[in-house]
């Protein structure tokens, strides 16, 4: 594997599963890959689950972690190319990136939407730009329309819950109101994980937050959230701004913070005894009620635990092409 941004690269979903659950059991098992290489994190954005998961699993693989929280430290970046750089940013990316290459072996990048410009957001401009100009291994750890790290650990969190049950579950993925626009990257990877999985997937929110078609692909969109919640096994909330997809003027902007979305316990009451799943960070009283996320039914913290698990499957896998290349 030589980059991870999409879930066509981790390749056939149960065989992934199965090796994420074969690292649980030992998670020192691959120690060796990792020996003398060094992964670089860059983050553009804060962080807690992603920073402190992906080196808990580089560590586990035996590597050497570099950390760089570009706006605490580091010389500002400009990232447009025919700009006159005369403001506050002293270095391009361009020069940045394969001078951070030239001291690691992968490189993993955090790097959210700006909500301004749909093309350049949409088209991964710097995700982009890390892939062309490293050189190395890369992997997204929430970019400006991904985050399949998180994606995948809400699959085998799913799956771990799900076991020998014959039916596939009803899993809904839910808009609920936020006080900041935030990105789709959450939102649109879930989806595309979800499609690719073997579960009946449906998709609410108000009208105006319809996702891009490239991640929702023919999932079922319910616009009345009840009616979609209705017998769901899996109930994942997140909040999402506006992807632009039926007003592109619109894109990045709040359409709604219509609290009636709110996670509580009359909208599980409707599940079949549903679990309730967010990536965290989460606001309380905006996208859940404290009830629902410290019940019983909540699956926040196993989620945010397999980060490490996901995060291990796809560096080890990223060693062992190294060979290759
Ligand atoms: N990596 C997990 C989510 C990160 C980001 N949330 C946030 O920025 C929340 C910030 C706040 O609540 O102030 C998002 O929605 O994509
Ligand atoms: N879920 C997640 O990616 O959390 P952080 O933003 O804290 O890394």
């Amino acid at each position: 594997m030589r980059t991870f941004i999409n879930v066509e690269d981790i390749g056939d979903i149960r065989t992934a599963l199965a090796e994420a659950q074969e690292i649980k059991n030992d998670r020192f098992k691959y120690q060796h890959l990792g020996k003398n290489k060094t992964l670089m994190m860059i983050f553009f954005n804060n962080s807690l689950r992603t920073r402190l998961s992906t080196q808990k699993a580089a560590m586990n693989l035996g590597m050497n972690v570099i950390v760089l929280d570009v706006n605490a430290g580091a010389w500002k970046l400009e990232t447009e190319r025919g700009v006159i750089m005369d403001g506050d940013k002293s270095e391009h990316l361009l020069e940045a990136i394969p001078v951070m290459a030239s001291y690691c072996d992968m490189i993993g990048v955090r790097s959210f939407a700006g909500l301004t410009d749909r093309d350049y957001d949409y088209a991964e401009t710097v995700l982009n730009q890390f892939i062309r100009y490293s050189g190395k291994p890369v992997f997204a750890m929430e970019t400006a329309t991904v985050h399949p790290l998180q994606a995948f650990a809400d699959l085998i969190t799913m799956d771990e819950q799900w076991q020998n049950r014959n039916a596939r579950p009803k899993v809904v993925l839910t808009w609920a109101p936020h006080c900041r626009a935030l990105p789709q990257a959450v939102p649109n990877s879930f989806a595309q994980w979800m499609n690719a999985a073997d579960v009946d997937f449906v998709v609410t929110h108000p009208e105006g937050y319809e996702l891009d078609p490239k991640f929702v692909g023919n999932a079922r969109v319910e616009y009345n959230q009840m009616k979609a919640l209705e017998g769901a096994d899996f109930v994942y909330a997140k909040n999402w701004s506006c992807p632009g997809v039926t007003c592109p003027e619109d894109y990045g902007k709040i359409l709604s913070k219509d609290m009636s979305w709110t996670i509580d316990d009359a909208h599980m009451a409707v599940t079949n005894n549903g679990k309730f799943m967010h990536c965290l960070p989460v606001r309380r009283g905006l996208i859940v009620t404290d009830d629902v996320i410290e019940s019983k039914n909540s699956l926040v913290i196993p989620e945010a635990a397999n980060r490490e698990i996901s995060c291990s499957v796809v560096i080890k896998r990223m060693l062992e092409c190294m060979k290759d290349f």
